[in-house]
């Protein structure tokens, strides 16, 4: 299995008058085409770790290497740029900019890249739009689409750089089970028809019950890692 993020140890902690412990002693290794869900209760530390292995947050100890990167000896800069190639994200709240166009916000983390000329970038921002199924939808704004459309956008973008791994916390948590549905559909099939790997925080134990692996936190711990027979649903 080629690793696209070894943890190695991590550790988080937020300082403050009495410090929290976000996350405790993690250590996984993630491969390519994986499915994997990380769950836990309210609290556990899910998103602070998904944020780590992510490079949206720092450990406090620990080694992340991603692509056999040591990311611990990376400055900002060198960080944005491993995150923009290799990685995706998704969040449960779309984040898509308002006054953008649905074809303008895929095509931002393509620009900030800046691998591709204009034309590239609308030529691959609308294939991506359209295999999701929003091909009429492209120069709407994202309030004129339906919850699970926005969300679908959300995907098209996380896909904008081609990347090996999206994270994604609680993508399904703001919809209704017709559009959580679909998004979980679309998340399996990056992982079973593109090989990518998604690295999903839910809630939603029907969602868990269908991935590969299942990472269960407790405390900001790791206290079991189980792999599953892939689910044919
Ligand atoms: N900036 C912060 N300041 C203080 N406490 C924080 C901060 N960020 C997170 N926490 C606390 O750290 C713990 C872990 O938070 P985190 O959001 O990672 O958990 P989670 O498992 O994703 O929770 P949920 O399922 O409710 O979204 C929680 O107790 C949270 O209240």
């Amino acid at each position: 299995m080629t690793a696209l993020i070894e943890a190695d140890h991590l550790t988080r902690i937020l300082p403050a008058t009495v410090p929290v412990t976000l996350v405790r002693d993690v250590s996984l290794t993630v491969g390519e085409q994986e499915f994997i869900a990380i769950t836990g209760p309210s609290g556990s530390g899910k998103s602070s770790l998904l944020y780590l292995l992510g490079l949206l947050d720092r450990p406090t100890s620990g080694i992340l290497r991603v692509a056999g990167r040591d990311t611990s000896s990376l400055n900002d800069h060198a960080l944005a740029h491993l995150r923009l190639d290799m990685l995706g994200f998704v969040f449960q709240f779309h984040f898509l900019l308002p006054e953008f166009s649905v074809l303008e916000n895929v095509k931002l983390p393509m620009r900030k890249a800046g691998h591709l000329s204009s034309g590239e970038m609308r030529t691959r921002a609308a294939g991506l739009l359209e295999e999701l199924g929003l091909a009429g939808h492209l120069d709407k704004r994202p309030d004129q689409l339906s919850g699970g459309q926005r969300q679908r956008v959300a995907v098209a973008r996380a896909l904008a750089n081609d990347p090996h791994v999206v994270l994604a916390d609680e993508p399904t948590g703001s919809l209704d089970s017709k559009s959580s549905e679909q998004v979980f559909q679309i998340l399996r099939d990056l992982v079973r028809k593109r090989g990518k790997t998604v690295i999903a925080v839910t809630h939603d134990m029907d969602i868990a019950a269908r991935v590969d692996r299942r990472i269960h936190l407790v405390d900001g711990a790791v206290v079991s890692d189980e792999r599953v027979a892939p689910a044919s649903v």
